[in-house]
């Protein structure tokens, strides 16, 4: 049996000789993480890799005890992933497909799995979408969507990238109060700091590199001040005017 939660040592991703992240360590055990950084410090890649969608060039990462690039299925059962976009996720055109396709994957004969994707919907007060067809979704619906069709499938873990990115502020209050009532361990990506206030843990990553670590109330600060510093300094001084 290996690590509960999400065990990386000295990982590092490399693609076409660029170094995108490097020497990562943690054991990740709280229940709501953050992973912050500017564009480009590599969060979206360490997502990725704690999902298992790409493998490691150095280091491990052990999600529950096992390689999540090592065994897909296996994983989907015990992470589920929310990306920013729900119209990158969404593949099917009505939204009793779409909640019943990933337990399909997981061999749920279809009738079991339309079964699942109902009591799933009911839970949320959305029997009414049963039928619905995706396009006439809202975007913020359409997130909700995504997240219902990942609890079907009872994942521990929930990976988020950038989840309120485009939602206006009553949505994002609303799908914020459904992330906070989630048994799960959610892990969100993000750059903005205030959707992170009541998380247990941070990890701050610049240039692919961990700069800091500790619960939110420690970070958070330190982030928000280099964050208002970086903005303060104007990049185009050195410029001829
Ligand atoms: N497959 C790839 N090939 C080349 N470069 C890549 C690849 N994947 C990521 N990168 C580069 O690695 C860096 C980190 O990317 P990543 O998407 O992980 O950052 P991020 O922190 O999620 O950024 P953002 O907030 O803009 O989404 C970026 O400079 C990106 O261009």
């Amino acid at each position: 049996m290996g690590q509960s939660g999400i065990l990386i040592e000295g990982l590092g991703y490399e693609v076409a000789g660029r170094r995108i992240l490097s020497g990562l360590s943690a054991h990740l055990t709280e229940r709501r993480i953050g992973i912050v950084g500017r564009n480009g410090s590599g969060k979206t890649t360490l997502l990725r890799l704690i999902a298992g969608l790409i493998a490691p060039t150095q280091g491990t990462i052990e999600v529950e005890g096992m390689n999540p690039a090592g065994d897909r299925k296996a994983m989907l059962a015990r992470l589920g992933i929310l990306f920013q976009n729900p119209d990158h996720q969404i593949i099917f055109p009505t939204v009793l497909e779409e909640i019943a396709f990933g337990l399909a994957q997981l061999g749920h004969p279809r009738p079991e799995a339309e079964a699942r994707a109902r009591a799933v919907l009911a839970a949320h007060g959305r029997a009414h979408w049963e039928g619905a067809r995706v396009e006439t979704l809202s975007h913020g619906q359409k997130q909700v969507l995504c997240l219902l069709s990942v609890l079907a499938m009872q994942p521990a873990t929930i990976l988020l990238d950038e989840p309120f990115a485009a939602l206006d502020l009553p949505t994002r209050a609303r799908l914020h109060r459904l992330f906070d009532a989630l048994p799960q361990r959610l892990v969100t990506i993000t750059h903005d700091p205030a959707t992170l206030e009541d998380a247990d843990r941070i990890l701050w990553l610049e240039d692919g590199q961990l700069v800091a670590d500790g619960p939110a109330p420690e970070i958070l600060p330190l982030f928000r001040a280099e964050m208002a510093r970086i903005g303060a300094a104007d990049a185009d001084t050195d410029l001829p005017h």
